[in-house]
């Protein structure tokens, strides 16, 4: 169904502040329905637009996401967006992730629903769009439909199964001294009671 000489790599950007169960699904199903060979997980160094938000240092999301990712053979972390100065822009991401083949690649940009509905607000986006198919997953509470496709976007719409976790309920339940278990993987959670992260 798809061609076979040019790998198919998903690059799938975050905050991960922290990786949940949420964003292997995600990675493991946009594999799977679309055929991806890798996907690439890529933690943001500056998420900008999240400044109004307390962001664990990049080197703590850096962990976080290798942890989470562990040994799979599908997925693999890039360290591109945090080695690059500045607002961390998927423009930028895109380009540094096809600059680490030394063949080509047919890059997909995997996206939950949330940050699809935003899209309009990134830097250069029709360039972006240019550069990159985008895989949407559903998320509970947002609608994949309402992407506004002005700016020449292509965009293959998957299904999940819903996973209803975020980066923010996590940090709020280690705050509140409720149980993260099950919710990200053991060795993320470990992570997170060494180094106190989220305690308030
Ligand atoms: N449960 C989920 N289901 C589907 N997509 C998700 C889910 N959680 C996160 N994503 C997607 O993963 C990408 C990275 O998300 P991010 O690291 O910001 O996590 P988050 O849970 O949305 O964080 P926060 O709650 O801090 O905003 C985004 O494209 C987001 O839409
Ligand atoms: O390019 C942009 O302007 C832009 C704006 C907001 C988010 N992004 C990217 O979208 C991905 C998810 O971001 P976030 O903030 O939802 O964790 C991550 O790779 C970000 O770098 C990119």
């Amino acid at each position: 169904m798809y061609d076979q000489s040019v790998r198919r790599v998903g690059v799938f950007g975050g905050t991960f502040d922290p990786p949940h169960l949420g964003h292997l699904v995600a990675a493991s199903e946009a594999a799977f329905r679309c055929g991806l060979d890798e996907v690439v997980f890529v933690p943001a160094g500056d998420p900008w637009q999240k400044h109004h938000l307390k962001v664990t240092d990049a080197a703590g999301r850096l962990a976080m996401t290798r942890l989470a990712v562990g040994s799979d053979p599908l997925f693999r972390v890039s360290t591109c967006d945090i080695d690059r100065d500045g607002p961390t822009y998927a423009v930028d991401t895109v380009a540094d992730v096809r600059a680490e083949y030394d063949h080509e690649v047919d890059l997909h940009f995997i996206i939950g629903a949330d940050s699809l509905e935003n899209l309009h607000t990134w830097h250069r986006v029709e360039e972006l769009c240019k550069a990159v198919k985008f895989i949407a997953l559903n998320r509970p509470g947002h609608s994949r439909r309402d992407v506004d496709t002005s700016f020449g976007v292509e965009v293959e719409f998957i299904d999940m199964p819903a996973v209803d976790v975020s980066s923010t309920e996590c940090r709020q339940r280690v705050r509140d001294g409720e149980p993260v278990r099950y919710l990200l993987t053991g060795p993320v959670g470990e992570y997170i009671v060494e180094r106190g992260l989220y305690r308030g």
